[in-house]
């Protein structure tokens, strides 16, 4: 059923439809955001679940009191109320049943929006909902919220495996250089793949998943990401030897720094649409330390650490010369009968001279905070970017899907960090640190600022 979407007199109604995950909904939201602002009417359709954490945590009132356009929809993730969202959940909503769920509930919000939608901006990890648009003939857009490095790897899996360099033979042929993703031969190897190709068989369902969203993306009416030309221009002509309608919008976060702090001032509060209860206190904390003295660390919304992991990380951040502040999100830390919530108490205790540990940062406002010399990260693509902008260096400790392949650009193309991939040794950590922090913090420094002011320039001209 088409819906009549002629001879309007009223702004443009757009449809912004993210993935139900932290990671998602930040960067799809600043873009909201910013088309709200550019005066389109705007529908962002979040999970019942995470709309009830957005609520609890945010004054979601305020989004339609800046942008008299903006509304929220719910519907349903796919799944039963009781299931436990956590660990690698989200692949239980790609099951057949559970996806099947979404894309009606998907289709219910299309046929009874007034105004109708005039374009739906969908997550490019939803390709149900190509279906669903083709379906109603509404413009869809999608927009990938991972890197393009990686998204260029998914696409190319089965040319890797064509190639015969797929699957990987054991851990001692993880150093082997990949040759068949163009643009990157030279500095890819197995350890960089991300992590879905870690699997023995070929015809594993992540893997496949991963390259049937990606390859549907390009079906779309045009593809949205989550970049610079500046930052990823030789990635992005790759991909558009595949689409041609590709835009690079971002940083997303940075664009609407700029436009907020252009018309309202330096000061002018931004949402920060965040999952969990953030704790300010580090930012008091950190106005007491000296400039760039502290390395921050955290690791995203979705990874969990073992308790032996943080103990082992804790260690190298205690005995390096530098002062930490480390997230640590409820119920992260995997280990038997409350052992893990435990060890953080503990950990804090015991680090009260050198360092700060809270549940959930203001991670924006952390990284642009003086103190903030380095950024211990798992290179979520989000935080990889936000941390480019802020100008800080990185130690890199990616976890899954596209992070293995951000740090592996982060350390060797833009050489603004070091990879810990695949290892967790308290040496290392400390090693990694004092060279970040200390031993060659000018190095570091300077390519991470200049990277930042280049990045600037771009968008200001925007
Ligand atoms: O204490 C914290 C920790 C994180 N954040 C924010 O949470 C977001 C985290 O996003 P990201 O760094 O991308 O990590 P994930 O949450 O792990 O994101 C998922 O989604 C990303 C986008 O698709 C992928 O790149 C990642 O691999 C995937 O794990 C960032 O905006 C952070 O600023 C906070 O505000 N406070
Ligand atoms: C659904 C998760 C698995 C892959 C997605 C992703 C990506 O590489 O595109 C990154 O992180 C997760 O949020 C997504």
């Amino acid at each position: 059923m088409e819906q009549d979407r002629s001879s309007q007199s009223r702004p443009p109604h757009v449809l912004v439809f993210p993935l139900p995950l932290q990671g998602h909904i930040n960067s799809m939201i600043k873009l909201a955001e910013l088309l709200a602002i550019a005066g389109f009417k705007l529908t962002f359709l979040n999970s019942h679940h995470n709309h009830e954490r957005l609520v609890k945590f945010n004054n979601i009132a305020a989004h339609s009191e800046r942008y008299p356009g903006f509304q929220f929809k719910t519907i349903t993730d796919g799944l039963p109320l009781n299931h436990p969202r956590s660990g690698s959940w989200f692949l239980d909503m790609f099951e057949d049943t559970m996806e099947l769920k979404m894309k009606e509930s998907l289709r219910e919000v299309l046929v009874n929006s007034s105004p109708p939608v005039d374009c739906i901006i969908g997550d490019g990890f939803l390709g149900f909902a190509l279906d669903v648009a083709k379906e109603l003939g509404i413009p869809i857009i999608f927009f990938r919220t991972s890197s393009p490095c990686c998204f260029w790897v998914y696409h190319s899996i089965p040319d890797i495996i064509q190639a015969g360099e797929l699957p990987i033979n054991g851990s001692e042929d993880m150093d082997r250089l990949i040759t068949t993703v163009p643009g990157m031969e030279t500095y890819l190897r197995c350890r960089d793949l991300p992590t879905f190709c870690r699997k023995l068989d070929i015809e594993d369902s992540s893997m496949k998943l991963v390259v049937k969203q990606t390859r549907k993306s390009l079906q779309a009416d045009a593809l949205i990401l989550n970049t610079a030309e500046e930052l990823d221009g030789p990635i992005l002509s790759q991909i558009r030897t595949k689409c041609p309608r590709v835009y690079a919008v971002g940083p997303l976060h940075a664009q609407l720094n700029t436009r907020l702090n252009a018309k309202h001032g330096e000061s002018y509060d931004h949402f920060s649409n965040t999952l969990w209860e953030v704790d300010k206190s580090c930012i008091f904390w950190l106005n007491k330390q000296p400039n760039r003295s502290v390395i921050y660390v955290s690791f995203g919304s979705i990874t969990s650490t073992s308790r032996e992991q943080l103990v082992e990380l804790w260690y190298g951040l205690l005995n390096s010369k530098t002062k930490f502040l480390l997230v640590v999100r409820p119920n992260s830390v995997i280990g038997k009968d409350g052992e893990g919530e435990d060890v953080v108490m503990e950990l804090m205790e015991k680090s009260k001279d050198r360092g700060y540990i809270v549940n959930w940062a203001p991670q924006e406002a952390v990284l642009n905070h003086p103190a903030i010399g380095g950024f211990f990260t798992h290179n979520g693509w989000n935080s990889t970017l936000e941390s480019i902008v802020a100008g800080v260096p990185m130690i890199c400790w990616p976890q899954f899907a596209d992070q293995h392949v951000n740090s592996r650009v982060v350390s060797e193309v833009w050489k603004i960090g070091l990879d810990m991939k695949d290892v967790c040794d308290s040496k290392i950590v400390e090693k990694m640190v004092n060279d970040v922090m200390v031993d060659r913090k000018e190095e570091f420094a300077k390519s991470a600022s200049e990277m930042a002011k280049e990045d600037k320039e771009e968008i200001k001209m925007v």
